[in-house]
């Protein structure tokens, strides 16, 4: 991370991108598979931001700023969705307890903005 920015929260799941023209989701980046998705706190301008990179080799797969008024939609115990004006990002994570600990730390982070 950069500097001052510090990780609250490390989870597993695989990235997704809705692909609207096709109505299907796709894997963010080069290819599937599972990512470390962080979130990020910058305690100076008290920001954050999510952070995934693939286990595999790195790739950065998602570096998306949150923004306060972010709707966090836990649509099924494993598969939580959120959009920007651009795009909807979806992440299907590895087990419950990732989602869990990633939509509280999500939803902390939303809470102190
Ligand atoms: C108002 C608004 O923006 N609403 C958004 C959701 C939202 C609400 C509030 C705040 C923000 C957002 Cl983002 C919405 O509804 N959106 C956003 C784009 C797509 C969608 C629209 C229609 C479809 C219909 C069904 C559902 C869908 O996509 N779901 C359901 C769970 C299910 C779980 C897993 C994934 C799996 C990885 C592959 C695939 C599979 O299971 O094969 N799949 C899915 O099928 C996944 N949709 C959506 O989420």
């Amino acid at each position: 991370t950069n500097f001052g920015e510090h990780s609250i929260v490390a989870a597993r799941a695989s990235v997704m991108i809705y692909d609207d023209a096709n109505k299907k989701w796709v894997p963010s980046g080069m290819s599937q598979g599972i990512s470390k998705v962080h979130i990020y706190h910058h305690p100076i301008n008290n920001t954050f931001r999510v952070v995934g990179r693939k286990m595999q080799d790195h790739e950065v797969v998602i570096n998306c700023a949150i923004l306060k008024g972010l709707k966090y939609n836990q649509a099924t115990p494993t598969f939580h969705q959120w959009r920007d004006n651009r795009q909807v990002y979806g992440l299907n994570f590895a087990s419950k307890e990732d989602a869990e600990n990633f939509a509280h730390a999500m939803l902390t982070a939303l809470e102190t903005m």
